[in-house]
């Protein structure tokens, strides 16, 4: 039978974050997408313009329609900006049990852009973390929930192992934000493991957080371990930014159908 995911995110309108990045990544990697829209963003590779909360009823109501029918193999969690809403995400994956929970603790956008009000930093900490099979914090994300600066190594050990004892769930510390490499660590069951990655000199890096974390959930999804799903993601995260991709005024968004793209477009490129 088809696998299933389902992201709970905000849509981004330039599709190369939230919503749309995450349903291109599962589709890319073989699983049928389903989506629960947190918020809309007015959004392109400059920057958020507005945002659009759902109401915590309204979300509720996205989540009873999916897990009373296609119930999802795997969730991503991505921009949730309040109270509410975490809480009302908490309730529900409880009340259906679902499983391979992915929360990307997503906080700031590439171009700047606030994504979560200060305020629901500490409930997203108390209601989602401790559901979630694996956290995915960005480094700046990994700094503001642990105190830690990151300046090395040894410091994404550190934060990771906090998160990790802290919330009881592996925690990926994503390295995108180092200056020369792109290695990712991850910390699971009081060990690590680096996930090295070479650092690719494209600046459209616009989803970069989402794409992995939802690559991550597709390969839960299909059965893969922890381990496995963090490499096939990585490996694809790699293949989206190598494709060089160029498109907006900022930092632009990834190229999904690298895999297809030759097959089906070559000919009829200039
Ligand atoms: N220039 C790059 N070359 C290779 N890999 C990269 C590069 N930039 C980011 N990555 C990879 O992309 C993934 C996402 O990491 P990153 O730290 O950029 O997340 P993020 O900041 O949450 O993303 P977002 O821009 O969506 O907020 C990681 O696997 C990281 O190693
Ligand atoms: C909707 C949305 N979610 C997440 C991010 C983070 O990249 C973004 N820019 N927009």
């Amino acid at each position: 039978m088809r696998k299933t995911a389902l992201t709970i995110a905000g849509s981004d309108s330039s599709g190369g974050a939230g919503i749309q990045a995450d349903i291109k990544t599962m589709m890319a990697n073989g699983v049928y997408a389903m989506s629960a829209i947190t918020a809309l963003t007015a959004q392109n590779t400059t920057g958020v313009t507005a945002i659009l909360n759902a109401t915590p009823e309204f979300l509720g109501q996205e989540l009873d329609s999916l897990f009373t029918d296609i119930f999802p193999d795997a969730v991503k969690i991505g921009m949730v900006s309040d109270r509410e809403l975490i809480c009302i995400i908490a309730e529900k994956l409880k009340q259906y049990q679902a499983k391979n929970i992915v929360v990307d603790p997503v906080m700031v956008a590439t171009s700047g852009a606030r994504l979560i009000s200060e305020d629901a930093i500490e409930t997203l900490k108390q209601e989602l973390f401790p559901l979630a099979a694996i956290l995915t914090p960005n480094i700046p994300e990994a700094e503001e929930l642990t105190g830690i600066k990151i300046n090395s190594a040894e410091d994404m050990i550190s934060a990771a192992r906090q998160i990790s004892e802290t919330y009881h769930c592996a925690v990926l510390c994503k390295g995108g934000h180092q200056l020369n490499d792109a290695n990712d660590l991850l910390y699971a069951n009081d060990s690590y493991q680096w996930f090295e990655g070479k650092r690719i000199d494209n600046p459209n890096t616009h989803g970069t957080g989402c794409t992995l974390s939802s690559a991550i959930a597709s390969n839960l999804a299909k059965g893969y371990d922890l381990n496995t799903s963090v490499k096939r993601a990585k490996d694809y995260i790699s293949g989206a930014l190598a494709a060089m991709l160029d498109l907006g005024a900022g930092s632009g968004p990834m190229d999904h159908g690298f895999a297809i793209h030759n097959v089906y477009t070559e000919e009829k490129e200039d």
